[in-house]
């Protein structure tokens, strides 16, 4: 019998599925059992060809109707989103993994609000008036065309939707590639959307791998390439980008600072770490995993951390929404973990809490914890994207400043303190793109996103994603007569 998770086709391309079984064959394996779950075939040149020809077609169409009434469509995609909110994150949860009790909350309603919030701007993306004497310049707040979106694994529906609603709203087009390991959720992003009354060809969905990518990076009717990835294949897709001179934004890893000092409130320090750090089982880009603890707090922390991980983590059937912490994506990406488990204990780090494989179906690693973890070792430098928590000590403001932003990355960071003129003071020395004060990983559609350094170029979401999205005609208006030399 078919499984639910089986999707009607590989690709969405010009309002419909499409199938072409040529592709490469992608097992979807469903990481709380190990089970396969669904199959879907990797583009083909042929449907690669197909979704950037329809893309590059409905362009015109959409950009030629009215803000307003492309933001009634992305409005009424959002609805939809809402009122299939539980079979969304039933099929969000077989694509990750992640716990039920998340994807209920996370998945499907953050990319409501991204489709309600672009939506509502996208009737008043307006140009300005300049006025020069009796002469005048305004500006056109122009679409860029056809746009390609490229999704990492950990947010397959937040994804699609983080790219889709602001393209959408200002008049693009986009052909979308979802992680090939979460090929689920985007095709329903794509379904919703058309069922909202999206032209047909206006968001289209093909699965693949790398290569897949690369073909859509580079085709040279491509205006925009935005992706969510590590930063290794962020470097290779901005290069390719750039010889195409295309406009990108780049949504890449991280090695977060979460940073608490003595007077912090305890509790709320290690609800902010635990949120920080397990998460989606720790698959979270923004994660503060280098947790900078003052001396004086440091015992006090340690102890209570341990005490609510070890009381409060519960594995089990994702789809139980009693669960709290769910497997890691693949088996690939948990052997990946237990290697950097393995070097933090062999560089000296102690284990706190957590370190194992747990014993059960599935890919599931424990909610771990090292203390004493100094600048030098590989769980204090590498992204690990996996349950665990490095906890380094620091005596000094100043000290504790220069260690935290002594990395590549720069995309998160975090305060813990009650003493808010140094929360504002070190937050405003800190190298990171979306920052925290007594609070970590809030990521609401309202406030830009993004990283800076090796982290990423540009942002998601705000009005900030607006800029990313379309681009500025400037025209000079002369009211009198042209003078010339001659
Ligand atoms: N800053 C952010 O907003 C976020 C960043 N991430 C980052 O994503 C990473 C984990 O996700 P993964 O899927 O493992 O990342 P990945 O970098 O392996 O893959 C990302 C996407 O790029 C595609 N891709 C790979 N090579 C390509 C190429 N040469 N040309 C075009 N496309 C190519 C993949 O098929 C996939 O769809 C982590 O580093 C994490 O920090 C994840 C979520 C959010």
């Amino acid at each position: 019998m078919t499984h639910p998770a089986q999707p009607i086709a590989s690709h969405f391309i010009g309002g419909e599925y499409v199938e072409d079984t040529n592709g490469t064959p992608i097992p979807v394996i469903y990481a709380a059992t190990g089970e396969q779950i669904a199959t879907v075939y990797a583009a083909t040149p042929a449907i690669v060809e197909m979704a950037l020809t329809t893309a590059q077609a409905a362009q015109a169409e959409w950009a030629a109707m009215t803000g307003t009434e492309r933001g009634r469509v992305l409005r009424r995609a959002a609805d939809l989103l809402r009122e299939r909110n539980h079979d969304l994150s039933v099929l969000e949860t077989y694509d990750t993994g992640k716990p039920l009790q998340e994807t209920l909350v996370a998945d499907a309603t953050s990319g409501a609000d991204a489709l309600e919030y672009f939506g509502g701007l996208a009737g008043s993306l307006t140009g300005e008036h300049i006025q020069m004497g009796q002469d005048w310049v305004y500006t056109v707040r122009e679409p860029l065309g056809l746009c390609v979106g490229i999704g990492a694994w950990n947010y397959p529906t937040q994804i699609a939707c983080w790219k889709g609603a602001p393209a959408l709203a200002c008049g693009n087009t986009m052909v979308f590639k979802p992680s090939e390991t979460t090929p689920l959720c985007a095709l329903k992003v794509a379904e919703i959307l058309h069922e909202a009354g999206l032209p047909a060809g206006a968001y289209n969905v093909v699965q693949g791998m790398g290569e897949v990518g690369g073909a859509l990076v580079t085709d040279p009717r491509v205006e925009k390439v935005s992706l969510t990835g590590s930063v290794p294949t962020g470097k290779k897709v901005y290069a390719a980008a750039a010889a195409g001179m295309k406009h990108v934004t780049m949504e890449l890893g991280g090695k977060s600072p979460l940073i608490i000092f003595d007077d912090a409130d305890v509790e709320n320090a290690v609800g902010g770490a635990i949120n920080g750090n397990f998460y989606s089982s720790g698959q979270v880009c923004s994660n503060g995993t280098r947790v900078f603890v003052q001396k004086g707090i440091k015992e006090k922390f340690l102890t209570r951390l341990a005490e609510r991980v070890r009381q409060g983590a519960v594995l089990g059937d994702p789809m139980d929404e009693a669960t709290n912490f769910g497997p890691m994506v693949t088996e690939n990406q948990m052997q990946i973990v237990q290697g950097y488990i393995e070097k933090g204990k062999d560089e000296g780090a102690r284990l706190i809490c957590g370190g194992n494989r747990a014993d059960m179906p599935g890919w599931f690693l424990e909610p771990t914890v090292f203390a004493d973890v100094t600048d030098e070792m590989t769980i204090a430098r590498e992204e690990i994207f996996g349950p665990v928590m490095s906890v380094l000590d620091f005596d000094t403001e100043e000290e504790v400043i220069a260690r935290a932003n002594d990395t590549e990355f720069g995309l998160s960071a975090g305060v813990f303190t009650k003493d808010f003129t140094r929360a504002h003071r070190v937050i405003g020395k800190l190298e990171a793109g979306s920052c925290f004060i007594n609070s970590y990983n809030d990521a609401p559609v309202e406030a830009p996103f993004g990283g800076v350094k090796a982290s990423g170029v540009g942002r998601e979401n705000s009005k900030e994603a607006i800029k990313h999205f379309s681009q500025v005609k400037s025209v000079y208006v002369r009211m009198g007569d042209v003078e010339a030399a001659f």
